[in-house]
């Protein structure tokens, strides 16, 4: 499903040049849950960012079910990336003025879509069926996130990408948050890319990518 072949990302900043990507390869089966680990600054939200055709490796590709995204011009790539990928991320990237119906709706709007009673169902799914016109700043941080999992789900994506999805909720509410995103991907088939730097999390899914170095060092 996704596929990367001999990436390389480097960032300049005056004459400092730091390597984070440095020929890294891996492969990720459809429906597959992989952890992206790695100690801080090691390249994962870089690396998650590459595979989701949001920053362009210097050398080497992405095949996202065997077509190069970066092959693609912008704007198909962008389409590409509407249609076949869904996000997660730690600071849940609600829009502040649209109620939680809305922001989960988002996805589906952008492609065009009505589709309010199956977003209605998603959000009672993750229940937030007594929530729906609520405000982000009306919700509690778990309930934010069960937002955006909705959202990133809404439009049937086949890659769910999650950045530290976790990261600022407790343990309760992030065991909560994970149940939830790993039964609807086994329900839907989706293959989860998820970015953490817990290892106790990790442990749930099906692989362990260990990011050092700029490359994939260790596979569990
Ligand atoms: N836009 C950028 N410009 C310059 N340097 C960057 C940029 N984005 C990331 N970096 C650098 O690249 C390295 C990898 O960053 P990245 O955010 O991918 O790491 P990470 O493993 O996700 O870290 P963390 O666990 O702390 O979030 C870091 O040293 C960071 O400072």
């Amino acid at each position: 499903m996704i596929k990367a072949i001999n990436l390389h990302r480097s960032y300049t900043i005056g004459k400092k040049t730091i390597e984070v990507l440095h020929g890294l390869e891996l492969h990720i089966r459809p429906g597959e849950k992989v952890f992206l680990c790695g100690p801080s600054g090691a390249g994962k939200t870089t690396l998650m960012y590459t595979l989701a055709g949001l920053e362009m490796p210097q050398q080497g590709t992405v095949e996202i079910g065997g077509k190069s995204i970066y092959g693609l011009l912008t704007k198909a790539r962008a389409e590409f990336r509407n249609r076949m990928m869904g996000f997660i991320f730690q600071n849940y990237m609600l829009m502040p003025e649209l109620t939680a119906l809305e922001n989960a709706s988002l996805a589906t709007a952008i492609a065009g879509r009505e589709a309010t009673q199956e977003v209605t169902a998603l959000l009672d799914r993750v229940g937030l069926g007594n929530r729906l016109d609520h405000l982000p700043n009306e919700l509690s941080g778990g309930e934010q996130q069960r937002v955006s999992i909705a959202r990133a789900l809404a439009h049937n994506p086949e890659i769910i990408f999650a950045d530290e999805p976790t990261g600022n909720l407790d343990s309760r509410n992030s065991n909560e948050v994970l149940d939830l995103l790993f039964s609807l991907a086994d329900e839907r088939k989706k293959t989860l890319v998820i970015v953490t730097h817990d290892p106790n999390i990790a442990k749930r899914g099906d692989r362990i990518l260990t990011i050092r170095d700029g490359i994939v060092c260790d596979e569990a």
